[in-house]
């Protein structure tokens, strides 16, 4: 069929306009009219070649939501009329290691991300700026009636990005927890270490954000450009979740960790960071790392979202200001992710 989407056509050029073709609804597939997608910070990264050289035209987007309006012969999860998500996968093998513990994200044999890569025909697959998506039906989530649509959106990436590594730690009640970036993230890491008991301080480099983090769910913020307030938050947390898009240096941070705490990075800057082994050693400290999530969390979180009326703040924007959209995401300036109503598509 044929689709409508926004594209960028090399690196170097704004998106535009841009009409494709679909691949045809298959015995296992749905068919997704997109409602909303949200701009994740990835979008500009990869169509910008900040990551690696892209493949163009390019439709970025993989926090998709919207309504199914066909399902495939022997699709059985889906039927049309249902609400559905879609985030960073299309297609996984389903066979190994990682797809059979629900990781599919780590897909070690046919691993097919949203946009920006190829399917296993070798055809390039178009992300979520588009009118119109086909997808296997297992990476259709369900997506509850009850939540604002457009909220739920970044759930299918900023949402599952945070809630993952704070689950796999168990981060809760009795637990300090700081969040670096209070980006679309960012703000989705404060409100699942609220929901899950946690004392959340968010890191900032901006003193004007400390209302809007305590509305979030925050105990406190820190200002990271104050060296006397980072002075006092030395040794003070349990856990560091850092979602920072832009290369910065993590030491400081890691001074803020109590023994044996754990600092997870999810961002993903272009510069590898540098850590001394003394600041390993001294403190047992953990520097991890987290991808997404695979589909049964993914779905777990969507469910607990619903149950505790949990949804991103967004911003709603027509499909052609998508390009000042990222210029304004790039100055920080949002509160807190932008989602593209594709009404106006
Ligand atoms: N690990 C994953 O699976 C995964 C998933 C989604 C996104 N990401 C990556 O996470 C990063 C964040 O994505 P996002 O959509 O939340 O971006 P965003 O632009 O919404 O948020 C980033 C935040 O970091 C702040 N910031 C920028 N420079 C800073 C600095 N030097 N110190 C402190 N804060 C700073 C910005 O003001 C902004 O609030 C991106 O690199 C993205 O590619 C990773
Ligand atoms: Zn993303
Ligand atoms: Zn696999």
């Amino acid at each position: 069929m044929q689709a409508k989407a926004y594209a960028a056509q090399a690196a170097d050029t704004p998106l535009a306009p841009w009409n494709f073709e679909r691949r045809d609804v298959g015995p296992q597939d749905v068919l997704i009219e997109i409602a909303y997608c949200g701009v994740c910070h990835t979008d500009v990264h990869q169509a910008r070649n900040e990551w690696f050289p892209g493949i163009f035209p390019m439709v970025p987007g993989h926090e998709i939501v919207g309504k199914i309006v066909q399902v495939g012969v022997d699709a059985k999860k889906h039927k049309p009329g249902d609400l559905a998500g879609v985030g960073v996968m299309v297609d996984s093998c389903r066979t190994c290691e990682d797809c059979r513990n629900g990781q599919e994200q780590f897909c070690s044999v046919s691993p097919v991300v949203t946009y920006n890569t190829r399917d296993k025909n070798g055809q390039p697959v178009y992300g979520g700026y588009s009118n119109y998506i086909v997808v296997h039906e297992d990476f259709a989530l369900r997506v509850s009636e009850k939540l604002d649509l457009a909220g739920v959106a970044p759930l299918l990436c900023a949402g599952i990005t945070t809630y993952s590594p704070l689950r796999r730690r168990n981060v809760g009640k009795g637990h300090k927890l700081a969040v670096v970036g209070l980006g679309g993230l960012g703000h989705m890491a404060v409100k699942f270490g609220a929901a899950f008991g946690a004392d959340v301080t968010v890191l900032s480099t901006s003193p004007n954000k400390a209302e809007a983090a305590r509305r979030l769910g925050a105990n406190r913020l820190v200002v990271t450009k104050d060296e006397e307030q980072m002075k006092a938050a030395q040794r003070s947390f349990d856990f560091i979740i850092d979602t920072v898009a832009a290369d910065h240096d993590i030491n400081p941070y890691l001074a803020t960790l109590r023994t044996n705490g754990v600092y997870v990075n999810v961002g993903m800057p272009v510069q590898p960071f540098q850590v001394p082994s003394f600041t390993l050693a001294m403190g047992n400290k953990v520097v991890a790392g987290s991808g997404a999530g695979g589909l049964p969390e993914t779905q777990e979180m969507l469910d607990f979202c619903a149950e505790k009326n949990i949804v991103a703040d967004v911003e709603l924007v027509n499909m052609k200001d998508i390009n000042a959209a990222f210029e304004r995401m790039l100055r920080g300036d949002v509160l807190y992710r932008f989602v593209i109503d594709m009404k106006t598509l």
